[in-house]
């Protein structure tokens, strides 16, 4: 800090009172005040500079200032004495004046070491031996460090503070080891008092208030050693019971080293986990899956039993299936069967974007299982780092990364005893090598449930919470088709809590029935305020799906209607198949597109033409789409033939109309059987719109009491 070189000066100041000395010795004023020519000039006539005094005597070329010309003196003179040159008033007071030059000084320039960056400036290294004496001279001065900006100090200072104050308050703000310089220089101070005075010659008067100025600041400085001296203590007593604590660490542990290698974030640990607690009997729904890993648990049981009779089995199996179906809790189920380690890993995991740490991942991942074998490895998401995309930008190192995998997995033999299970959501995306024989050469798919599966999940997780005995899983089940594991685990939750919220001690249908339309639709939004008109037509139109539901022999059975809007509908009715259909018959499909003009039809025949909404798109979008399949797809059309019309750009015109006239025939036809139905059913219509409006939800028992022409019980 203070071997700042002349580069980087910040305000080198020449020493005042000899700067004024320099200015009135009678010879430098005959050079640099006189002189009013050119620098060149004032050059040849400067003297050299010759006697050696007990007063230092200076001229400007000693000081480096002999390129100086008469205004950039004045410039530099009025920068360091305001007003010396407007009124020349200036005296040889001035340099005895010590304790006012030192305030004023510092009014403008806040505390300054110059010394040392004098002594460190390039006009030092020119002129050493005129300005050594000014050094030598300048030891018994205070020392400035310049501590804050010209303005804020000069309106402080204003007020007169004394110094040593001021000096304090710099003290406080220079970094500990300026104090250290400070403090050491101040040492001298003390030591040579009494020769400054007498050699600067300080008036009477004045002697006491330099002196008083000079304790006070001799105090304070003690002080400040005394408080770094004492921080500097604590820190090292600190510094030194860390080491021991950390001796002692190593002492008691010597694994303590391995752990902080191991846990950085570059080179993850690898920990196997017991999964004693999770069986077979924890995945419900997904037999086929369960009977083809069976032969798995065996081998791991008894990795030699199988190698003695010669069998090979494959070292990685691949769980194929959407995300929620279980596929984590078989391999989990795989090693608490068998009781041995089991292994997680993330695909991502191992998708690095530092070369070779995905690599090493792996590496550290069979290192450890290889030597707790038997044991199960599970990579989850095995897409995201065997995939194809290997050549990426975004993926710059997973060629090396499923090269590692590859030569992992053929690194070890089959009666090793290390499973490696592999999950994927999209087989097709996985990379070519990985699926060969020897690798990921087992395929198991975890399919979605069928109902039976839904069925025994949601009982499965039904028994872990309080329900009524009125619960029908199976209906629950029939309702829920294309849910996952996990959606009706998420199901059977969000129905405890809503119990729970409404302060009810048991899991009702109601419940149930509630989460599974808040998960399939969205969430009731009952802060909708609907105006009656409103609620009216969709009272009519969802009654009109209802009653044509029911009245049609082919239709599946109802299971709900509801008014009450959820996500973007306004209402729907629900219908429930008895099985999930592999198949649908052509009676199947033409009373689902006669259910869906119910709506639109209903509209019409109440309100008139004039008034049908839009609330009917989508079940046009559903009838269309019926009527078109039939007709494209699975040649139910007798016209058309059976034939399917797949990509329609290449149909020839009169195809493309014939094909278009059969689905308006067979949608007007449906529309003509909903309205007969409705018309035939108008008392039922409208007892049903009746009821729906006073109880907003109606499920498959109220209904068919209303369609009876009974009363329904006040609830
Ligand atoms: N068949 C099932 N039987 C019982 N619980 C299941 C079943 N399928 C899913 N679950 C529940 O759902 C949770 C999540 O399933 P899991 O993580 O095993 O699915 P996954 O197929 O591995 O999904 P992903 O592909 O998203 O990783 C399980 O912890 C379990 O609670
Ligand atoms: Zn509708």
């Amino acid at each position: 800090m203070f071997s700042l070189s002349s580069t980087v000066q910040p305000q080198v100041t020449v020493p005042l009172s000899h700067l004024i000395n320099a200015f009135h010795s009678p010879k430098n004023i005959s050079v640099s005040v006189s002189t009013s020519v050119s620098s060149k000039q004032h050059r040849d006539t400067v003297p050299e500079h010759d006697t050696p005094s007990s007063e230092p005597v200076l001229n400007l070329r000693d000081l480096g200032l002999s390129e100086l010309k008469i205004g950039q003196i004045d410039q530099l003179v009025e920068n360091l004495l305001p007003g010396f040159c407007k009124d020349k008033r200036v005296s040889s007071h001035w340099h005895t004046s010590h304790v006012s030059a030192q305030s004023f000084f510092e009014n403008k320039y806040g505390h300054l070491d110059m010394f040392s960056t004098l002594r460190s400036s390039s006009l030092y290294r020119q002129h050493p031996k005129t300005l050594r004496s000014i050094c030598s001279d300048l030891q018994y001065f205070p020392v400035f460090t310049q501590s804050r900006g010209f303005k804020t100090l000069k309106s402080r200072t204003r007020r007169l503070q004394s110094t040593s104050e001021r000096l304090a308050e710099a003290q406080n703000i220079a970094p500990s080891f300026v104090k250290g310089f400070l403090l050491r220089d101040r040492g001298t101070d003390l030591e040579s008092l009494d020769k400054l005075m007498k050699t600067k010659n300080i008036p009477e008067a004045h002697q006491d208030a330099f002196k008083t100025g000079f304790a006070e600041g001799f105090l304070k400085a003690q002080a400040l050693t005394q408080k770094t001296n004492d921080s500097l203590r604590r820190t090292r007593l600190i510094v030194f019971v860390l080491l021991l604590l950390g001796i002692y660490g190593l002492l008691k542990n010597p694994f303590l080293s391995v752990r902080f290698r191991t846990t950085t974030g570059l080179d993850s640990a690898v920990d196997p986990v017991q999964m004693k607690n999770v069986t077979f009997e924890h995945v419900k729904g997904v037999e086929e899956a369960k009977q083809e890993l069976q032969e798995v648990v065996e081998f791991l049981k008894n990795p030699q039993k199988f190698t003695v009779l010669g069998g090979k089995l494959p070292k990685g199996i691949l769980l194929v299936g959407p995300p929620g179906t279980g596929k984590t809790l078989l391999a989990r189920a795989v090693a608490g069967e068998a009781d041995v380690p089991f292994y997680y890993a993330s695909g991502s995991e191992f998708d690095e974007m530092f070369v070779g740490v995905g690599a090493s991942r792996i590496r550290n991942l069979f290192r450890e299982a290889k030597a707790n074998a038997p044991c199960v490895i599970f990579i989850d998401e095995l897409d995201s780092v065997g995939g194809k995309r290997i050549e990426s930008p975004m993926h710059p190192y997973s060629r090396q990364t499923i090269n590692q995998l590859l030569a992992e997995m053929d690194g070890f033999k089959p009666n090793e005893g290390v499973i490696i299970i592999g999950a994927t959501n999209f087989p097709e995306a996985l990379d070519n090598a990985l699926i060969r024989p020897g690798r990921f050469d087992m395929q198991v798919t975890v399919p979605r449930p069928d109902v039976k599966g839904r069925t025994e999940i949601l009982k499965w997780y039904l028994n872990k919470i309080k329900f009524d005995k009125s619960v029908d899983p199976e209906i629950i089940a029939r309702g829920t088709v294309g849910f996952s594991g996990a959606e009706l685990e998420n199901l059977v939750n969000q129905a405890a809590l809503k119990a729970a919220v409404d302060g009810k001690e048991m899991v009702t249908m109601k419940e149930l029935e509630f989460s599974k339309d808040k998960i399939l639709m969205g969430p009731e939004r009952r802060s909708v305020e609907i105006d009656n008109k409103n609620k009216t037509i969709t009272a009519y139109h969802e009654s009109g799906h209802a009653i044509i539901a029911y009245y049609t022999k082919d239709a599946m059975p109802i299971n709900k209607a509801t008014i009450m809007p959820r996500g973007p509908t306004l209402g729907h009715v629900s219908l429930l198949p008895e099985n999930d259909r592999w198949n649908e018959t052509r009676a199947q499909l033409l009373a689902q597109m006669d259910v869906s003009m119910g709506g639109r039809v209903a509209e019409e025949l109440i309100f008139g033409t004039d008034h049908i909404t839009t609330g009917a798109s989508s079940d046009f979008d559903n009838a269309t789409q019926i009527a078109k399949r039939m007709v494209t797809r699975f040649g139910m059309s007798e016209k058309l033939g059976v034939m399917t019309y797949n990509d329609a750009g290449t149909l020839s015109p009169e195809t493309q109309s014939a094909i278009e006239q059969e689905i308006r025939i067979l949608l007007r036809e449906s529309y003509e059987r909903a309205k007969h139905i409705l018309k035939t059913h108008a008392k039922e219509h409208k007892n049903l719109a009746e009821a729906l409006l006073t109880y907003e939800t109606l499920d498959a028992k109220e209904i068919q009491i209303v369609l009876e022409g009974k009363k329904l019980e006040v609830r």
